[in-house]
């Protein structure tokens, strides 16, 4: 074990694609954490959907001893951290258990949004920022520029900033001796009581919970007996070690150090994200301050396709709730889709993620509904209600005011897309807040509609800026709105699944848009299928599927029979995501149909 003067804890604050990965793993095989074949494929990114979708979702952590050049061999434990603007609360966890940070910047790209809402977390939680140039070996690589901005726009010192390449290999040892100078060893008492914090805790089909945890003061040894502050349960401790990034059983884990716990915990709730582990024996020691709980943005709700996955589906969503602080959910009930849960998510791109594992990992077929932000509704009576869903909005005639949610956005954009930038904000119902130019870049602060931000802004500022704008956005306030609920009645009934909330000057527009495309999306059946949008018991629109008899193979006039197969397999997969809404069969696209209208 390394004493505290030679252990560094580290994180790497990085914009989407600038390298972070990349870097770490360079960082694994300087080390000789893996050999050059484990290296083969990037080992930090584990998640299958991570790898395919190229971006890192789950804070995990890796120890390496360092030779330096100063003959000293140092524990560097480097806990990764995700880019995507809907995971910044995962961040700060992360933050938490270091000293330090490598600000890693594209040197080609600059400085974006992201990474500077994440290197004030980091300054502010008293961390060392160091900045780091990647992508060195690029012609476009521009460091001067890329200095510049670093100090204009985070306002850190980049004169000292490294130069490296984390694909060809270039500075990475300069930057390995420059954390270990810059970077503060941890401070912790040996000798005091335990206390340590759960950066993240997963469920594992053999261990039970494991928890990544950093040892704040005292030592935590395999067989201890410990206590979960908030639960106040005890445990025994099975294993204790670290990841290198294999995991690695280890005797002990002391003050300073990073690693995971095994305590043959069941329950998934026995080990939150972001509570204390003191040892049994000295049940009084203080928690240490836990993460700030992060409200989830988006709601919609997640229905199974067969009823006989419900148990299944709960059982799911359990598991992944450990793995996963910001998930939350509760039963719901609707008429057309029976019985399921409604979810509430960070942002959009984690929907996407929750639901494909969902369907991936623990093989369901779901039904997810249009997402949408969360309302404040003041009632006649005087009570405030949160509305999360649609459905749940009462009566008008009761509603004495609604409120919907405003997001504090803070874009940056290169000059030449400025004005397509604040076209959209306007168009999004944006106020601007603040503009400032700094370098090449010039900084946007907008105002926008939650819903608005949630739904597809993030998509097309990135369309209308050709990659270059970024984004980052929190909840700032409720504000007063005029809305309502523009209902969807299929052959008359009203889907309840279907509604959602808008603002009233765009209910017609919304309503033409909705059922167009649902018109589109709802395959003809026996009888017409007549779809309407309603505010109240007004009808805003109207469409017809019409009605069809034929066989999908009558096209193929009799010939090829595997081709005849081909198609009658593919009209039963497009039938799995049906859900049958009285007589109409809806597909899950139609529920979704709201995110496609532009
Ligand atoms: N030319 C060049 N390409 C690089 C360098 N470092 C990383 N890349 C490439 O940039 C892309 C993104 O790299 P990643 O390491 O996956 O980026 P990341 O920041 O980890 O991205 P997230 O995991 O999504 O946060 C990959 O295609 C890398 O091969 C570099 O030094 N030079």
């Amino acid at each position: 074990m390394s004493d505290l003067d030679h252990i560094r804890n580290f994180s790497i604050i990085a914009h989407i694609d600038h390298g972070k990965s990349t870097l770490a793993d360079r960082f694994i095989q300087h080390c000789g954490g893996l050999s050059s074949r484990e290296m083969q494929a990037q080992v930090l990114d584990s998640m299958d959907i991570e790898r395919e979708r190229g971006i890192t979702i789950k804070a995990q952590s890796v120890t390496l001893d360092y030779q330096a050049k100063n003959g000293e061999t140092y524990q560097l434990n480097f806990i990764d951290t995700p880019g995507h603007v809907d995971f910044s609360y995962e961040v700060s966890r992360s933050l938490e258990a270091c000293e330090g940070a490598l600000l890693v910047v594209d040197a080609g790209q600059g400085v974006e949004a992201q990474s500077v809402a994440n290197c004030y977390t980091a300054i502010e939680l008293g961390l060392e920022v160091l900045p780091i140039l990647n992508k060195m070996d690029l012609p476009q690589a521009d460091p001067d520029r890329v200095r510049l901005e670093i100090e204009e726009i985070i306002g850190i010192d980049a004169t000292e900033a490294c130069l490296v390449s984390a694909k060809s290999g270039l500075g990475i040892e300069d930057a390995l001796e420059y954390l270990v100078e810059h970077i503060p060893p941890p401070e912790g008492d040996r000798e005091a009581p335990l206390q340590a914090l759960i950066i993240d805790s997963w469920f594992d089909n053999y261990l039970g919970v494991v928890s990544l945890v950093r040892v704040k003061q005292g030592v935590l040894t395999r067989r201890d007996r410990i206590i979960t502050k908030s639960t106040g349960k005890q445990h025994q401790v099975d294993g204790v070690g670290i990841f290198t990034p294999k995991r690695e059983a280890r005797e002990r884990l002391e003050a300073g150090e990073v690693g995971y716990v095994v305590a043959g915990i069941k329950d998934i709730l026995g080990a939150p994200v972001g509570d204390t582990l003191v040892h049994a024996k000295t049940p009084d020691v203080p928690s240490l301050p836990g993460f700030k709980m992060v409200k989830p943005q988006v709601y919609a709700g997640i229905f199974t396709v067969s009823t006989d996955d419900y148990e299944d589906f709960r059982d799911a969503l359990g598991k992944l709730t450990l793995n996963d602080a910001s998930l939350f959910y509760e039963p719901e009930t609707s008429d057309a889709l029976g019985f399921g849960f409604r979810c509430g998510f960070l942002g959009m791109l984690h929907m996407e993620i929750i639901q494909e594992r969902l369907e991936r990992e623990y093989d369901l077929d779901l039904i997810t509904t249009a997402p949408t932000v969360v309302y404040e509704v003041l009632t006649k009576r005087g009570e405030t209600l949160r509305v999360d869903n649609p459905s749940a909005l009462p009566d008008m005639g009761d509603v004495d005011e609604m409120r919907e949610p405003i997001a504090r956005c803070n874009i940056l954009v290169p000059q030449d897309y400025l004005g397509n930038v604040i076209t959209l904000c306007v168009e999004k119902r944006g106020e601007q807040k603040d503009m400032q130019f700094l370098g090449s870049q010039v900084s946007l602060t907008y105002d926008i509609p939650m819903a608005d931000v949630v739904l597809d802004f993030f998509d097309r500022l990135k369309s209308v800026s050709r990659g270059y704008a970024s984004l980052d956005y929190s909840f700032d306030r409720f504000e007063t709105a005029t809305l309502s609920r523009l209902d969807v009645l299929i052959n008359g009934d009203r889907v309840d699944a279907l509604a959602l909330i808008v603002h009233r000057d765009q209910v017609e527009y919304r309503g033409r848009q909705l059922t167009e495309k649902m018109k589109e999306l709802i395959p003809r059946q026996m009888f017409d299928v007549a779809i309407q949008a309603a505010v109240g018991g007004k009808i805003v629109a109207r469409q017809t599927v019409k009605a069809l008899r034929k066989n999908v193979t009558a096209k193929c006039y009799g010939g090829d029979v595997s081709r005849k197969r081909k198609l009658l397999d593919k009209q039963k997969a497009g039938k799995k995501r049906m859900k049958q809404v009285g007589r109409v069969e809806i597909p899950q696209s139609a529920f979704l149909a709201v995110l496609k209208v532009d």
